[in-house]
């Protein structure tokens, strides 16, 4: 019997990944990538051509297909459907004055956390909608339809129709409610200053249309719900990605209100939740690390697996785009404890530990916020490829470390998700997709106590 297949896209910071997927069993049969441009402002027109270019000769093979996308994003589209300016990602941090006013407008911080599930930081959508209203009144006043990252791929690959979305994704926004599942437009209406169309929030395994080569389109939905997804992540399960953005998330039953805003309560793809600590500063952390040392990915993990434990005392905040967790938009990065004696090895894996300590930071939170004691990490994204990541993870979060078997899971979530569209069953297709790496190491807490001592004595510094 000829198998099916189906196509699942990551369109994420750095780049646009398509996968091809065995429906049946989750194998991936072909995989194809193309970069994005750099910057935290991006023209959405390069996402369509980069993914015009990672699908090209898998989409056709596809019987449906599936995008996630980088979450937040804002994509203002005019009544023509064109975007007025520039999308604003995720990673732009110059609605943080925004995202202190919006958290005043609603109520204070823990009432936010009640209403949207966050508390607003320079991230969610709803603070870049305040920051076109303030900054470029003119583009406010022409937007007439605002979509995410995701949902703008899915109404192009669609042909323009109906704009969709799905409520992970959604709930990343900051005018969606968590707890009832759904939209809340006057909050989006407040932000841009008029009111404004938002996609139709669509089911999980709902077909939403139909590409050019006649293959089923699924909801798509947000890249950590993917990542979820494609994981299967399970109780006591912490998923922790290191992408451009450094993130910690769970699957959980009831949703969560962090009124530190250290967690976001997002809903999951599969009908549950998924609270999520999110940093801005993930895999470009060991890139800049390496860039400094003047050396490639492979020499930096061999370096800093060359130094001891504790780096010889230096420390790093890796706080280099700014920071969302904790909330320091204008932060910047710090090597502190050099000395005549510090050796490259020593600072290769500061680099390391500084970037692991953020992450545990984020793991603490997210435990703080669901209850739930970590069981088992499963450590994903392009810093995870790095051996010294995998090695020193256990030394700092205290627990076993599993590397699951080398795939994109994002993609492979939304091939998952594409697949459940395809057959319209209750429950997403079950994949046999647990073989992993397991890396375990003897907890060293005084290497996160160290770093907990700088993050605590900078605050408030830029
Ligand atoms: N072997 C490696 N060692 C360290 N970093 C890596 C390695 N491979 C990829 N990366 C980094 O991972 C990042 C890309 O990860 P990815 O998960 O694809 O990001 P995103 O999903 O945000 O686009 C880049 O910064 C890249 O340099
Ligand atoms: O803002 C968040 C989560 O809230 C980020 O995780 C973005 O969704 C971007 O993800 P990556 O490109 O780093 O995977």
């Amino acid at each position: 019997m000829k198998p099916t297949y189906v196509l699942g896209i990551d369109s994420s910071t750095q780049s646009c990944k398509a996968l091809l997927v065995d429906a049946q069993s989750g194998e991936v049969v072909a995989e194809q990538r193309s970069s994005h441009l750099p910057g935290t402002q991006i023209d959405p027109q390069h996402w369509v051509t980069a993914l015009e270019t990672a699908t090209t000769g898998l989409l056709e093979q596809a019987s449906a297909v599936s995008i996630a996308g980088q979450q937040h994003g804002m994509v203002a589209l005019d009544e023509h459907g064109q975007p007025v300016r520039e999308a604003m990602l995720w990673n732009d941090t110059s609605s943080a004055q925004q995202a202190k006013e919006l958290t005043e407008e609603l109520g204070g911080a823990q009432a936010c956390a009640e209403k949207i599930g966050s508390v607003p930081v320079a991230s969610l959508t709803v603070t870049k909608l305040r920051w076109l209203r303030d900054h470029e009144p003119e583009n406010a006043s022409r937007t007439t339809q605002v979509l995410l990252p995701h949902d703008y791929l899915t109404w192009h690959l669609g042909g323009r129709k109906e704009a969709v979305t799905d409520h992970g994704d959604a709930s990343g926004t900051g005018y969606y409610d968590p707890a009832a599942r759904r939209f809340l437009p006057d909050l989006a209406a407040d932000a841009l200053g008029h009111s404004v169309q938002l996609p139709r929030l669509a089911q999980a395994n709902e077909q939403v249309g139909r590409t050019s080569t006649g293959a089923v389109i699924g909801a798509g939905t947000g890249d950590n719900m993917a990542a979820a997804l494609g994981l299967d992540l399970q109780p006591g399960d912490v998923c922790i990605s290191i992408g451009t953005s450094g993130v910690a998330s769970a699957v959980v039953e009831d949703s969560v209100h962090d009124g530190s805003g250290m967690v976001t309560g997002f809903v999951a793809a599969n009908g549950k939740f998924l609270p999520l600590a999110c940093t801005l500063n993930g895999a470009p952390v060991l890139d800049f690390g390496a860039r400094m040392l003047g050396v490639g990915k492979q020499e930096f993990s061999d370096l800093a697996l060359a130094a001891e434990p504790g780096s010889g005392g230096v420390v790093l905040l890796p706080y280099l785009g700014g920071e969302r967790t904790p909330n320091r938009p204008e932060a910047t990065g710090l090597l502190q404890g050099l000395r005549g004696t510090t050796t490259r090895e020593q600072i290769a894996r500061a680099y390391v530990e500084g970037l692991l300590c953020s992450m545990k930071d984020a793991v603490a939170a997210l435990e703080a916020s669901t209850k739930v004691a970590t069981k088992r990490i499963l450590l994903i994204g392009g810093g995870a490829q790095a051996e010294a990541v995998r090695v020193i993870a256990p030394q700092i979060f205290g627990v076993a470390v599993d590397v699951p078997r080398t795939a994109e899971y994002v993609a492979l979530g939304a091939a998952r998700q594409a697949a459940w569209a395809l057959g319209g069953q209750e429950q997403p297709p079950v994949w046999d997709i647990a073989e992993s790496t397991r890396y375990q190491a003897r907890p060293r807490p005084e290497i996160y106590a160290g770093y907990a001592k700088l993050r605590d004595a900078t605050e408030g510094w830029n």
